[in-house]
């Protein structure tokens, strides 16, 4: 099939790459030109194990980028993986849909004009466009939002020359391409026969394995799944971290009284690490958008309010914990990972930047450290101090300064808080620091007999 994707980050770019291997020809659209030339050039934007290899097979062949939207004409479907961030008040930003949606149907229109009167779809069998929103988005946006801009912009009909579905992505960062190759499940709602069908054939090369479910519903039953596994999830973490911080304060082990439940088969033994919460682009801000949109919907939703109070603590946590160990004013004190979890160089919420933060308005020297995500920090801190990514001038606070090697980041200082469970933090080289002690907020496995003080943040 022609297959076009509109947004091609950290899921676009994942979902192209993985079409185009399943054997597809897959156009992807992106309004960011360093990401365009970066695929065409067969290198990946982005840092997601397995996703190179694929970019490089692919790239030139049945993978394109391109700033040009008038691409899709010639497609049977497009697939929306626009960012839906969040407003400040954590309600949905649809913003990135609506100006993509727009495009589109300008889009569309051209070639509708460019062709003689009657849109040429590259559809066999049916003369309408097929829209498919894979962003995560909530029940009705599809229907009520992305569907009449295009239309309206593409001077179409939703049911007659404009179709519409809705399939949520579930892939995890660090994981993303052996999740979308050989998925739980794929959610598929669609608001015609077509459309469902056209689906189908799209994701027929991974049906046939075993273990992958093939869920078919409505359009807002399909955007409500994708918000209920997320909140589902990141509730199971704060309930874990909930457990995990009276576990200590008994002076039990989160992990051995966790890994016990677990093994109970209504529970799963999945989803069970207690420590310093979760982050990423995609709990946070999801876990606020169902809040948000409940509240729209005249419902109060007292339970994930207190997920998400839960998950804003331990960073504080952590921080007071390390104080029970260092005299941290003027302290010298490195933060071991910096992603959001391992295996990504995604930052986005992630934990470690509020602990870095926490430490620093407490006037500690922080020295940080992580195997990819560095960079994305700099810029981060870049943006937010108006140019400065080390801010080491900042005399309110303490100072941030990176370091590339473990070792080097390790020397000379007085303790060090153990933020993304990297595997490269296993053996830590402590014979140089200042005092050996390590905070862990994920547990690893780290050798504790030649540290002077170990202490974790729920066991
Ligand atoms: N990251 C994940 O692990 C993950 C997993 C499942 C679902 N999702 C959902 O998928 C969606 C995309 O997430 P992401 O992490 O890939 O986002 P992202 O920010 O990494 O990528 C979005 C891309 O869209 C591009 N873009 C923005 N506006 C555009 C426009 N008008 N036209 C064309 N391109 C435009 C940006 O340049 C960027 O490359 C979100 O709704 C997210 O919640 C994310
Ligand atoms: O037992 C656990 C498991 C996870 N986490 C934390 O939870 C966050 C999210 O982790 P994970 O779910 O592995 O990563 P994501 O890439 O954010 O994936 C989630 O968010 C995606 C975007 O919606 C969904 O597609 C995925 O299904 C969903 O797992 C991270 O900060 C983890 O450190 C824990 O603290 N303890």
């Amino acid at each position: 099939m022609h297959v076009s994707i509109v947004g091609s980050g950290y899921v676009g770019t994942t979902v192209a790459a993985c079409f185009a291997d399943m054997g597809h020809e897959v156009v992807n659209v992106d309004i960011d030109e360093d990401i365009v030339d970066a695929i065409n050039a067969g290198e990946s934007p982005i840092h997601e194990p397995g996703l190179a290899p694929l970019i490089d097979e692919h790239a030139g062949s049945r993978l394109r980028a391109t700033t040009d939207y008038g691409e899709i004409v010639d497609t049977d479907l497009t697939m929306l993986c626009l960012p839906t961030p969040q407003h400040e008040d954590g309600s949905l930003d649809l913003g990135p849909m609506r100006a993509a949606s727009e495009s589109l149907g300008e889009a569309l229109a051209d070639a509708d004009d460019a062709a003689t009167g009657a849109h040429e779809d590259a559809n066999p069998g049916t003369d309408s466009h097929l829209v498919v929103v894979k962003s995560t988005v909530l029940p009705g946006t599809t229907e009520d939002v992305v569907g009449p801009l295009v239309a309206e912009a593409g001077g179409m009909t939703v049911g007659d020359d404009l179709d519409l579905a809705m399939n949520p992505e579930f892939l995890r960062m660090g994981t993303a391409v052996s999740d979308f190759l050989d998925p739980d499940k794929v959610v598929v709602g669609a608001t015609s026969e077509d459309a469902a069908a056209t689906l189908r054939a799209l994701y027929a090369p991974i049906l046939d394995q075993d273990g992958t479910e093939y869920v078919e519903t409505d359009v807002r039953s399909a955007e409500l799944i994708k918000y209920a596994n997320n909140a589902f999830l990141a509730s199971k973490v704060s309930l874990v971290n909930e457990l995990g911080n009276i576990a200590k304060s008994y002076g039990a082990d989160a992990y051995e009284v966790l890994d016990a439940v677990g093994l109970d088969d209504r529970i799963s033994e999945r989803f069970m690490r207690s420590g310093l919460g979760w982050g990423g682009s995609c709990f946070p801000k999801d876990v606020n958008a169902l809040r948000a949109g409940a509240r729209d919907q005249g419902y109060e939703p007292g339970l994930l309010d207190a997920v998400v109070a839960v998950n804003d603590g331990q960073p504080d946590r952590l921080v007071s914990l390390l104080a029970n160990h260092v005299d941290i004013e003027g302290a010298r004190i490195t933060v071991l990972g910096l992603s959001f979890k391992p295996h990504t160089d995604d930052i986005r919420k992630s934990r470690s930047l509020l602990v870095i933060d926490r430490l620093r308005e407490r006037g500690v020297d922080v020295v940080a450290h992580d195997p990819v995500a560095i960079e994305n920090v700099r810029e981060y801190y870049a943006e937010r101090n108006g140019g400065s990514a080390d801010s080491a001038t900042d005399v309110e606070t303490g100072s941030l300064t990176f370091e590339e090697s473990v070792a080097e980041a390790l020397a000379g200082v007085d303790g060090a808080v153990l933020a993304t469970d990297w595997p490269e933090y296993d053996d830590l080289p402590v014979e140089t620091m200042n005092q050996r002690i390590l905070v862990d907020g994920r547990r690893i496995d780290v050798d504790r007999d030649r540290l002077d003080a170990y202490d974790g943040l729920t066991w």
